[in-house]
């Protein structure tokens, strides 16, 4: 099977230049437009789902997990603010990547990450002048895995846009919510205590499915993965794009990520800044 087999093609006739890709171009753009967010639910087909999943399922041991601790904002404490300030709200994180060189070529991930017309696909939706693969060999395509009691507490992006695939969801949990642009010109910090107490009015709530590909603007938008429930686990695969070709992640956030490193980190090191990829 191919990512003919796999790819909704019918819905969403992502390759070839047509009426029907122009419409689905403006309403992807439409909804990033509203609120930064894009589903595109059920891109994949039955097929690609259950292929996915074996393929995530046959190369979970290689998954490298992580702990810490972390505000919505990736900065360290600061002592000097209020003790219920937004940036002194501290909540745990763990999961597992599976880094991308578990996916074979001519397996389904990267069937589907190759199709001719993918990424110019995701670049058309995002209208992002500068787009390129990313070229990080551990980080081009990975599979987030995560269990019960774990998700990804409140943030905000580092980087400009992330695309996911959802793969399998846990027995229950794992809701995507999120606060369409809470902060922009200013961090309005007040509305963002209020999402961090579970006060506010302003958080959406997606339940996204086996299959779903979504396009997510994150660094205006305060969001989180709900805490997963029950014994199955959640994998969602993560494309990574950047703004510049040839790109890999700094040795040692390559190292806290993947849990090792390849000769590239280190042959490219200190050519460039890095792109964090949470
Ligand atoms: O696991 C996901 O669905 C995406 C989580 C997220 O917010 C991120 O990777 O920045
Ligand atoms: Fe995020």
């Amino acid at each position: 099977m191919s990512a003919h087999d796999f790819i909704n093609l019918k819905t969403y006739p992502i390759g070839a230049d047509s009426p029907e890709r122009v419409a689905l171009l403006e309403s992807v753009r439409a909804d990033l437009e509203r609120d930064g967010c894009a589903v595109l639910k059920g891109f994949l087909t039955a097929d690609g789902v259950a292929a996915l999943t074996a393929e995530a399922e046959s190369v979970s041991e290689q998954g490298y997990r992580s702990f810490n601790r972390t505000n919505a904002y990736f900065t360290k404490d600061d002592p000097d603010l209020p003790a219920d300030h937004p940036k002194r709200q501290f909540f745990d994180r763990s999961n597992a990547f599976i880094p991308a060189d578990n996916f074979s070529p001519d397996g389904a991930l990267r069937q589907i990450h190759d199709f001719e017309g993918f990424d110019a696909f995701i670049q058309a939706c995002l209208q992002e002048e500068n787009f390129y693969r990313y070229a990080d060999p551990l980080a081009d395509v990975i599979v987030n895995m995560a269990e019960e009691g774990e998700g990804f507490p409140w943030h905000f992006d580092t980087n400009n846009f992330t695309v996911t695939l959802a793969i399998q969801n846990a027995e229950s949990g794992g809701a995507f919510e999120y606060a369409p642009a809470i902060r922009a010109e200013t961090e309005n910090f007040d509305e963002v205590g209020r999402v961090l107490r579970g006060q506010s009015d302003r958080v959406k709530v997606l339940e996204l499915e086996p299959g779903d590909l979504q396009l997510f603007r994150g660094r205006y938008s305060l969001h989180r993965v709900a805490p997963l429930k029950g014994q199955r686990r959640r994998y969602v695969a993560i494309f990574s794009y950047v703004e510049e070709p040839n790109m890999v992640g700094a040795p040692e956030r390559t190292e806290q990520l993947y849990g090792r490193t390849l000769p590239i980190h280190h042959e490219r090191a200190g050519q460039r800044i890095d792109v964090l990829m949470d």
